[in-house]
């Protein structure tokens, strides 16, 4: 969780130093959002998980292994939308049109 808000900031940094516009702050907060939320999700399964199953089992195993990959998918989704969002307002800022 500290590295997806440590990514927010960024996120939020690169925002206002490349001044993108009020449709692209909507895709980065979608994006961002649905990190954490997937993170508080995937943490709260590790938690019952661990109350209800706190010995070695192969299913608890494969149920926290499905919340982090729900995790990984949606934080590859984000990293995707943020490198479209990004690369055009960097290629500006560094050969400008
Ligand atoms: N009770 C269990 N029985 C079998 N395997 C388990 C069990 N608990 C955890 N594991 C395995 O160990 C891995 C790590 O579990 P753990 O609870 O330590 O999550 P974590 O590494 O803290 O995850 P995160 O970094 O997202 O907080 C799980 O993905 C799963 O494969």
């Amino acid at each position: 969780m500290r590295i997806h808000l440590g990514a927010a900031a960024l996120v939020v940094v690169a925002g206002l130093v490349l001044g993108v516009s009020a449709v692209e702050w909507a895709v980065l907060a979608v994006c961002v959002g649905s990190v954490i939320g997937a993170e508080c999700l995937n943490t709260a399964v590790e938690f019952v998980v661990d109350l209800v199953c706190p010995q070695f089992d192969e299913r608890a195993g494969r149920a926290k292994d499905c919340a982090a990959g729900a995790v990984l998918v949606v934080a590859v989704a984000a990293a995707v939308a943020g490198l479209a969002v990004f690369t055009p307002h960097a290629l500006d800022l560094i050969a400008p049109r």
